[in-house]
């Protein structure tokens, strides 16, 4: 049985919470404040532990480290008001597993413990990721990928026609579009819907620890290996294997993952023991990996496994006529977290939405919506609310592909000297994720 720690000084809210969980099959111990929590640590073990972000005595945050220390395997989830959600934001930067934002439904608290109990080892190092969990969740329930126009359509009967078979499928867009919410869509109307999807950003694993992270591996067989750990593909064995970013793999690794594919067979680092899995495979790219095979960076026979089916998931501009129904789905969204009741755009910021380009698709208007609520006191996001970035190049936008290209590299660069060539921070400057920021680094070929 999963055990929770509850730290939360407001004991009527926290006795409630302890008694939902306890009913919901976890054991749930709960402490009012640091003192009795740094107790319980001292001799109890807890899987999860849900603080809260302000304490009389100090923030959870302050824990944070100790817990990490001594109990690594632990993950911590925040419980903020709407004003801690940065706080929340810096903590996970520090190791918490999530953050979710009160008052919440019981839904969602399951959700988000859900997830930390199935995550594997690397989640809490992709912050955006975890926070992408939350954002999505209210599209789960459906199953539906939003959108009533031609795209979304069809991408849409795609996804039910091929979610029932075992066919490997390989997803194709651009960055932000939405291809971990499309491989979830598939996994949550598969036959495998009941078992473990585990997403793993392959760009993000270095080569040297890719056997591992994919096959896991006994201990004591590295420097490193302190203790015996399962793989991404035990992991989600019975279920569904979601590899992002499938390009950024080593030749080598990808060698490796073709033979665990076709074999159904995978072996840990350092033992001998065959284990067989059965995972369905959903990869995805943004970059032309037919391209890739003819230069001979990536595996023909990798590409054509992977590839059994293929989804191009449509940029947000080839889905504008969808526009508005993702604005309505990510402001409730938005409304929800920071506690806020705003409900439509200005006359002048829809025109500014429709011009624009939306280079981070999906991901940056999200962004740019939960950023647009937070500056907006009543219930119309206007002109002020919006990113500056957005107007002049909406602008820009309309002058064409060639000044826009222009525009954004020199956006680029300006963010780059900026932030001394912290590549974290100018993505964040930026509103784009670090990996869409290297992606642009090398299609504009910028020497940093
Ligand atoms: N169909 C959808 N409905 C609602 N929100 C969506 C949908 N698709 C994408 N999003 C939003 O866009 C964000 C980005 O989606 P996702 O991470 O799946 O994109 P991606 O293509 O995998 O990006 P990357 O290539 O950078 O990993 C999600 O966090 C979610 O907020």
């Amino acid at each position: 049985m999963p055990k929770i720690l509850i730290i939360e000084d407001d004991t009527a809210f926290c006795q409630m919470l302890q008694k939902f969980l306890t009913r919901q099959g976890y054991g749930v111990s709960a402490s009012f404040n640091l003192k009795e929590a740094r107790e319980k640590l001292a001799t109890d073990f807890f899987d999860i532990i849900l603080c809260d972000v302000r304490l009389p005595e100090g923030d959870g945050i302050s824990l944070l480290s100790k817990i990490k220390e001594k109990s690594p395997k632990t993950r911590v989830i925040l419980m903020t008001g709407f004003a801690e959600v940065k706080t929340a934001v810096q903590a996970m930067k520090k190791g918490a597993f999530d953050y979710i934002s009160k008052p919440f439904t019981p839904e969602s608290i399951l959700e988000v413990i859900a997830s930390a109990l199935n995550a594997n080892g690397s989640k809490e190092l992709k912050l955006h990721e975890t926070i992408k969990l939350s954002t999505i969740s209210a599209n789960k329930s459906t199953n539906k990928i939003i959108g009533s126009g031609e795209a979304s359509k069809k991408l849409q009967q795609y996804i039910e026609l091929v979610a029932p078979t075992n066919m490997s499928v390989l997803l194709i867009g651009e960055s932000g579009t939405g291809k971990e919410v499309t491989a979830r869509a598939i996994h949550n109307i598969s036959k495998q819907k009941d078992k473990n999807f585990v997403a793993v950003d392959c760009g993000a694993i270095p080569k040297e620890l890719a056997t591992s992270e994919f096959f896991g591996h006994i201990k004591g067989s590295f420097t490193g290996a302190i203790e015996d750990k399962i793989g991404h593909f035990e992991a989600a064995n019975g279920g569904t294997l979601f590899l992002d970013e499938i390009g950024n793999l080593s030749y080598e690794n990808q060698v490796q993952l073709l033979r665990a594919i076709q074999e159904r067979k995978i072996k840990r680092v350092g033992s001998t023991r065959e284990v067989s899995v059965d995972v369905r495979i959903v990869a995805a790219t943004n970059e032309d990996l037919t391209e890739a095979v003819a230069q001979g960076n990536f595996r023909e026979d990798l590409f054509h496994r992977l590839n059994e089916f293929s989804i191009e998931i449509p940029s947000l501009k080839a889905r504008k006529e969808d526009l508005m129904l993702f604005v309505e789905f990510f402001l409730k969204n938005a409304n929800a977290e920071l506690n806020k009741n705003v409900n439509q755009l200005s006359k002048e910021v829809k025109q500014i939405f429709f011009s624009y380009n939306w280079p981070g698709n999906l991901r940056e208007l999200n962004n740019v919506i939960k950023r647009s609520v937070l500056f907006t006191d009543g219930d119309i996001i206007g002109l002020d609310a919006v990113p500056q970035t957005l107007k002049t190049e909406s602008e820009e936008d309309e002058l064409g592909d060639f000044s826009k290209h222009k525009f954004e590299k020199e956006r680029i660069l300006k963010a780059l000297k900026q932030t001394n060539f912290n590549k974290s921070k100018a993505a964040k400057l930026l509103q784009i994720t670090r990996k869409t920021l290297y992606n642009k680094i090398n299609y504009y070929q910028l020497e940093v």
